[in-house]
């Protein structure tokens, strides 16, 4: 796993935890980081969450929850109402117990939590004072000790227990209650001051002073603190100046053949959005974001998850698959009251969940979605790692519809529960093959085989990507229930939009032919330039050297604070800085405007990752260039995938590359077409019926290629 993967993947912990774990190794700010665990010891939170196999809360039976249960209600499975403790129904509706909802009484074999007698639940508690309640059943109250009451009815108004107030510190009553601690706002107390700014008499979350700053001081580890980083809000405006426009190819993708496959029903595409059926809302925001037509990828995604089937889809780089999933996703929201947009709870319940590798792909996809959602009540939130979790947990803590996450960070708020996937119903993986392979898969299978995840076919999955390695769809299997398989083009071809240049270029000289690049683009008025490095070293090396010849450069890789990644990214987007150096993490899925040249100053080890590296550039039918630099000590394995991917792509490839491929001895990965053709693994016994080419550009030649 390459380091940034490590991060990513293993995101975590909240702003107490994440520390920074090395100096500044450049001239603009980059340091290396790590992580550690999660401080600050909050009061811990148990949810019961739905077992994998465990049954209808309701009937006891598998395949179903209890709301959904049709055998007419009644607590049952093996387990007892609440109340009387009889089986056949739940608390709420047992016949016993007075009114509606949660009022009866305490039952089963569990008696009143006050008073210890079954038959009611302690707030309907009839030997309690004031209707409130004691504490019984051998836990006494909280403030003075003593049983029969529970600490906010306490008539001692003391603080038993031998703990002191957390404001003051002392005895005889809680933080609540402090006398000291002004209008209830809550004091970092007793001997132990505010956990932001150190004074006594409030909490951390009400300090009115700003957020300390500590960076630098040494964390438990030994390495220092990361700053406190709470990212910019994006006001509603901004949203829809984001993103690219489409270019003068955007026409042409209707020519582009789509395959499809799976059984059952699947429905036609649509032509356009007005005849979606999409709720006025998205179309008017569709509108507003200036898409005139969808793109092929989201004529066949947008009927077919309102339909409700799960789906594997592949299209190619830059042409529209976030909108593909995004639209049909809050359009079902919407359809069904807008998800739980409105509660405020401990525990977010979001109805879907889009887990995406990278934390600059995820800020991009819950942009995306505020986009289409503007005006309506569905509320999106957005997760990842090195960025404050306190500020994350809020945000969740006010509503959340549709939550966008790194793997890392999601997991971690769902260990702490302070996530459930109880009401998902919908689960995407963008950049799917990615989330599927080796550096993501433990995280992805935590995810999808946690307790409160709704087992598939319960819930839709969508798996979106460029690429679909053959392996990677045989896992991805086991996440999907009868799903349509989709392909426009070639599985895990390069976008024809993109000229790609391929250089021999031994690795002393590539500073020098780099220059010249550089000024052979700058000359031509190209002036956004994404260059690819394998390390974080070289990264910050360029991006030093670069300024230094006064080329305005900035880096992003994953030693970098978060703050800095998305402050260069945000640099680079606005055209502040013309050129940035990147490593892997920002190869897939990142929409910048105006990227003229992508070069692979260092080729990476993966032919799938050259195809998306390349498509940072010539998307949504723009124009593109792409230059790379081989070294044959180096890139000797990826020869034969690189003439393939040329090929495939018509560009010209050089004899010298030829030769290279042919005395590679490598085998071959790649999974366009040829050996490996573009085709859903389930077999062609999963076409649509009719042909191999269901709709859209010529036929494919050689049939058997397209599937
Ligand atoms: N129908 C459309 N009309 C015009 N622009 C569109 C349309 N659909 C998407 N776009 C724009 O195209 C750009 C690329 O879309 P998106 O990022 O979803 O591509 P992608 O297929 O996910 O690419 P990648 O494989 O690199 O992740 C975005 O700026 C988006 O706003």
């Amino acid at each position: 796993m390459s380091d940034w993967e490590e991060e990513e993947a293993a995101a975590g912990g909240c702003e107490v935890a994440e520390w920074n774990g090395g100096a500044e190794t450049n001239g603009y700010g980059s340091g290396s980081r790590g992580r550690g665990g999660f401080g600050g010891g909050g009061r811990g939170r148990g949810r019961g969450g739905r077992g994998g196999s465990t049954g209808c809360r309701k009937c006891g039976e598998e395949g179903h929850r209890a709301f959904e249960c049709t055998s007419g209600g009644g607590g049952g499975g093996n387990r007892a109402c609440f109340k009387c403790g009889e089986e056949g129904h739940m608390s709420r509706e047992c016949p016993q117990g007075g009114g509606q909802s949660f009022g009866g009484g305490g039952g089963g074999n569990r008696g009143c939590f006050k008073c210890g007698e079954e038959g009611h639940m302690s707030r309907d508690c009839p030997n309690s004072v004031n209707g409130g309640g004691g504490a019984s059943g051998g836990k006494g109250c909280f403030k003075c000790g003593e049983e029969g009451h529970m600490s906010r009815d306490c008539p001692s108004s003391g603080n038993g227990g031998g703990k002191g107030c957390f404001k003051c510190g002392e005895d005889g009553h809680m933080a609540r209650d402090c006398p000291q601690g002004g209008d209830g706002g809550g004091g970092g107390g007793g001997n132990r001051g505010c956990f932001n700014c150190g004074e006594q008499g409030h909490n951390k979350a009400d300090c009115p002073n700003p957020p300390k700053d500590n960076t630098g001081e040494l964390g438990p580890d030994g390495k220092p603190r990361p700053p406190l980083y709470v990212p910019e809000h994006i006001a509603d405006e901004q949203l829809f100046s984001e993103g690219v426009n489409p270019g003068i190819n955007f026409d042409a993708y209707h020519n582009i053949p789509v395959s499809v496959s799976g059984e059952g029903e699947i429905p036609d595409p649509i032509d356009t959005f007005g005849a979606s059926g999409l709720r006025d809302l998205l179309i008017s925001n569709i509108e507003r974001a200036g898409y005139k037509t969808p793109t092929p990828i989201q004529r066949v995604c947008i009927p077919t998850i309102m339909a409700g089937r799960d789906i594997m889809g592949c299209a190619q780089t830059g042409s529209g698959k976030t909108a593909a999933f995004l639209l049909p996703i809050l359009h079902g929201i919407l359809a069904s009251g807008g998800g739980n947009s409105g509660s405020m709870s401990s525990t977010a319940e979001p109805s879907a969940v889009v887990v995406a590798p990278t934390r600059e792909l995820a800020i991009q996809i819950h942009n995306e979605a505020r986009k289409f959602a503007l005006d309506s009540i569905v509320r999106t939130v957005v997760c990842y790692g090195g960025a404050s979790m306190n500020s994350q947990y809020r945000q969740l803590q006010n509503g959340c519809a549709v939550l966008v996450a790194t793997p890392g960070r999601l997991n971690d708020f769902v260990t702490r529960g302070r996530v459930s996937f109880s009401s998902v119903r919908y689960l995407v993986l963008d950049e799917a093959d990615r989330m599927l392979d080796m550096g993501f898969i433990g995280d992805i299978e935590k995810i999808v085989n946690h307790q409160t995840m709704p087992a598939v076919g319960q819930r839709q999955t969508l798996l979106f990507s460029a690429t679909f390695p053959e392996e990677i769809q045989t896992l991805a299997c086991n996440h999907l229930q009868n799903y349509v398989f989709y392909a426009v083009g070639t599985v895990g071809a390069a976008n024809t939009d993109v000229c790609q240049e391929v250089l021999n270029v031994p690795r002393q000289q590539k500073r020098e032919v780099l220059m010249s690049k550089i000024e052979e683009f700058m000359a031509n008025g190209d002036n956004k330039v994404l260059i690819f490095v394998e390390t974080k070293r070289t990264a910050d090396f360029l991006a030093t050297l670069l300024s230094s010849q006064q080329l305005n450069s900035t880096s992003i890789h994953g030693d970098r604070f978060q703050s800095q990644r998305e402050e260069a990214l945000a640099q680079f987007k606005a055209g502040i800085r013309s050129i940035l150096v990147a490593t892997a993490v920002a190869a897939r899925g990142l929409d910048i405007r105006g990227v003229s040249h992508v070069i692979n100053y260092d080729l990476p080890k993966e032919v799938d990752e050259y195809v998306h590296r390349i498509g940072r550039t010539g998307r949504v039918g723009n124009k593109g260039h792409a230059v790379s630099f081989y070294d044959e000590e180096q890139d000797g394995a990826l020869a034969k995938n690189l003439v393939k991917i040329l090929t495939d792509a018509s560009q010209e490839v050089p004899e010298w590359l030829k030769n290279a491929a042919a005395h590679s001895g490598h085998s071959q990965t790649y999974h366009g077409v040829g050996d490996f053709a573009s085709h859903d693994i389930r077999g062609e016994g999963l076409q649509r019926e009719g042909s191999s080419q269901a709709f859209g550009g010529p036929a494919p030649v050689d049939e058997e290629e397209e599937w």
